[in-house]
């Protein structure tokens, strides 16, 4: 196990010091053999953790794999990924729990923690192993259906009751299938109208929230709110919060940064579910990110291929990637406007992230003794996205041709160097 000195770094919270790193872990002095790395300039973050990544692995492997998706966390600064479940097969037995995280194990760069579905087949119709996949070795918390709301409220008011004893979380897709059916692709305003294509209103999104955080308090059980991108669904997440509702919310940073007008030249690229919506909402997330009703940034990482995406806008498959751009997004659009210091950034995206999703060796303090999970950032630097440079297999990236913060120098899982620049 190689040791490390990390020396004149900063830490989130200003103080400069060095840093020492053996047999994984933070010591309190430098081995004689360590390698020193100068890092006067840059500051170490805790190692990210996304709590929402579409690794397609199995079924798509064309467009991701569980290594291929690891490699391009671990670029993006990341050192947990939390894997959705709708995967081909679906996730929802104990077996293809194991198997998934079976793989992440062997890929090595990235914990690769295991979302299980909620419904059987993610039909919405009977419950999925919630309890085989929990006490599995894949210690399943996190269940969810995304890709698909899961409409039964029926259902959902189960599942709740089922997880509730093992302290898990249902992340909810929130989009109600008949106020936003198969062909709404556009934020529902002038110009969905406008460009012809069909509208995914606001209330789509906000009426299963609010159903959903009921549901939440009526059992006394625990609920995440997928991709918020809605004013109205960050207002009825703030009233539930404020009741003590056990209830967390996601920003993308596609949601962070794009907005409606991506739309105009109906580049299928910039089709994604919940759509990008309108600077008031973009607005109203930011604004909710930076006073912590929303409580984390996740990726919604979700490669394609180039055949999904070619097709007329309301027939290509919806869904950009952001593993590597995750933290350029949140700098350039809370961090440099002065909106969150970088202790809030660690908060949003390590330590929140790995609490909700109970993970105990991610999102912990830069201190001795603890794993040695950092990721070294530059926040001075910018750069143009090339898509052709991203480490996934996958080329549906929103942020193609931008100027954008660039970051990440490198990562370190449990002090083993998984990205260096
Ligand atoms: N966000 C998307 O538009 N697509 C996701 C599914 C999802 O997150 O709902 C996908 O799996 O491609
Ligand atoms: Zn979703
Ligand atoms: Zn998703």
């Amino acid at each position: 196990m190689p040791s490390t000195k990390l020396s004149a770094v900063t830490l989130p919270d200003g103080t400069r010091t060095d840093l020492f790193i053996a047999d994984g872990v933070f010591v309190d002095d430098a081995p004689s053999d360590a390698e020193t790395l100068d890092c006067d300039g840059l500051i170490a973050l805790p190692g990210l953790v996304d709590i929402h990544t579409h690794l397609r692995e199995p079924g798509r492997e064309d467009t991701e794999t569980v290594l291929s998706g690891s490699q391009a966390a671990a670029r993006g600064g990341f050192t947990a990924v939390c894997a959705m479940a709708n995967t081909t097969p679906v996730t929802d037995t104990a077996e293809r729990a194991e198997y998934i995280a079976d793989l992440g194990r062997r890929a090595g760069l990235v914990d690769v923690t295991v979302i299980g579905a909620i419904s059987k087949g993610l039909a919405g119709e009977q419950l999925a192993e919630l309890g085989l996949m929990h006490t599995s070795a894949a210690h399943v918390t996190m269940f969810s259906d995304d890709g698909h709301c899961l409409m039964n409220p029926q259902l959902m008011r189960r599942a709740l009751e089922w997880i509730k004893p093992f302290n898990g979380v249902l992340m909810q897709h929130s989009q109600d299938s008949f106020l936003a059916g198969p062909d709404a692709c556009c934020h529902e305003s002038e110009i969905s109208g406008r460009l012809g294509l069909g509208g995914w209103p606001p209330v789509a999104e906000s009426s299963i929230i609010a159903r959903d955080v009921q549901l939440a308090e009526a059992t006394g059980s625990r609920l995440h709110v997928c991709h918020i991108s809605t004013a109205e669904g960050v207002d009825v997440v703030r009233w539930a919060k404020a009741r003590g509702v056990r209830v967390t919310a996601e920003a993308t940073p596609h949601h962070l940064l794009l907005s409606t007008r991506e739309l105009e030249g109906y580049d299928t690229t910039f089709k994604v579910n919940p759509p990008l919506r309108t600077d008031e909402h973009i607005e109203a997330v930011r604004q909710a990110l930076q006073d912590g009703t929303i409580d984390v940034v996740a990726t919604d990482h979700a490669p394609h291929a180039a055949h999904d995406k070619d097709h007329a806008f309301v027939d290509a498959r919806p869904g950009m990637i952001g593993l590597e751009q995750a933290l350029s997004v949140v700098i350039q659009t809370m961090v440099n406007p002065g909106r969150l210091d970088w202790a809030a950034v660690a908060d949003k995206m390590s330590h929140l992230p790995a609490r909700i999703a109970s993970l105990t060796n991610q999102g912990r303090p830069i201190a001795v003794g603890e794993p040695a999970n950092v990721v070294l950032i530059d926040p001075a630097r910018v750069a143009k996205v090339d898509r052709a440079a991203s480490a996934s297999l996958s080329r549906n990236n929103p942020y193609h041709g931008r100027l954008l913060p660039d970051p990440v120098e490198a990562t370190f899982l449990r002090g083993a160097i998984t990205y260096r620049k």
